[in-house]
């Protein structure tokens, strides 16, 4: 009987068409790992299609991923409808719920040696409170200005990202992430100390966009301190 359970439920996850949750996680995942994003198991992403939330397994490579090893939920109820034997759902889905409870369609968690370098510089410049902020970056308008607001960042506005502080586990981050949305109502990314970034999106597509324009602008940003450039006026 489980049995039957199981494969009617593979067909949550078989698909030809590459744009399938199942299919496009896989995708960028790989893609993810030559920017060094999610190298080493670290990160991941998460996908909302219309009532289903499709996760990666916890602690493999992503790189590696395979359509069937999809975790899929159902957003409502918050059960797994899909899982997988033998692994289990990243750690990180508590934290990709609450992007997706705040209408996000897609979540990008990345391990980016430029998001970890910016917390430490914030926290040595400004100290722990601090968020990242900058300004006068033409990529500052690959970002949008807020949930529910229309168009992206201008040239002359000031990109502001909060950074909440690593704990030991990654669940137990989502208090802190919360808490940092709730207190940065238009933001679409919160740093986490010494650990990487997470980013989301209403879909697929922007979050990847602002994923790439947000770590362009913090490397960016890394190389401006180290010429002793001002984030900014
Ligand atoms: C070396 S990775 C440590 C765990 C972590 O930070 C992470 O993002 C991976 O989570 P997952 O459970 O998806 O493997
Ligand atoms: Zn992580």
């Amino acid at each position: 009987m489980s049995q039957v359970r199981d494969e009617a439920a593979d067909v949550l996850v078989h698909s030809l068409d590459p744009e399938h949750p199942a299919n496009h996680i896989c995708t960028l995942c790989a893609k993810f790992y030559t920017l060094g994003w999610v190298t080493g198991t670290g990160g991941g992403t998460s996908i909302r299609h219309e009532d289903k939330i499709f996760i990666a397994p916890s602690g493999v490579q992503k790189e590696m991923l395979k359509p069937t090893d999809m975790f899929v939920m159902d957003f409502a109820s918050k059960e797994y409808i899909r899982k997988p034997k033998v692994l289990k759902p990243s750690a990180c889905t508590p934290l990709f719920l609450a992007a997706f409870t705040r209408g996000a369609g897609c979540c990008i968690h990345t391990h980016s040696q430029w998001a970890v370098l910016i917390t430490l510089l914030v926290e040595r410049e400004f100290g722990k409170d601090a968020c990242f902020e900058i300004e006068e970056i033409e990529q500052i308008k690959g970002i949008p200005k807020g949930r529910g607001k229309v168009g992206n960042l201008g040239y002359f506005d000031r990109l502001r990202i909060p950074i909440i502080e690593n704990t030991a586990h990654e669940e137990d981050l989502t208090s802190s992430l919360e808490e940092a949305m709730e207190k940065y109502p238009d933001t679409y990314a919160v740093l986490v100390r010494r650990h990487g970034i997470y980013v989301w999106g209403d879909n697929v597509h922007k979050a990847k966009t602002q994923c790439e324009s947000i770590d362009y602008i913090l490397q960016l940003a890394v190389e401006m301190k180290n010429l002793g450039l001002p984030w900014t006026k």
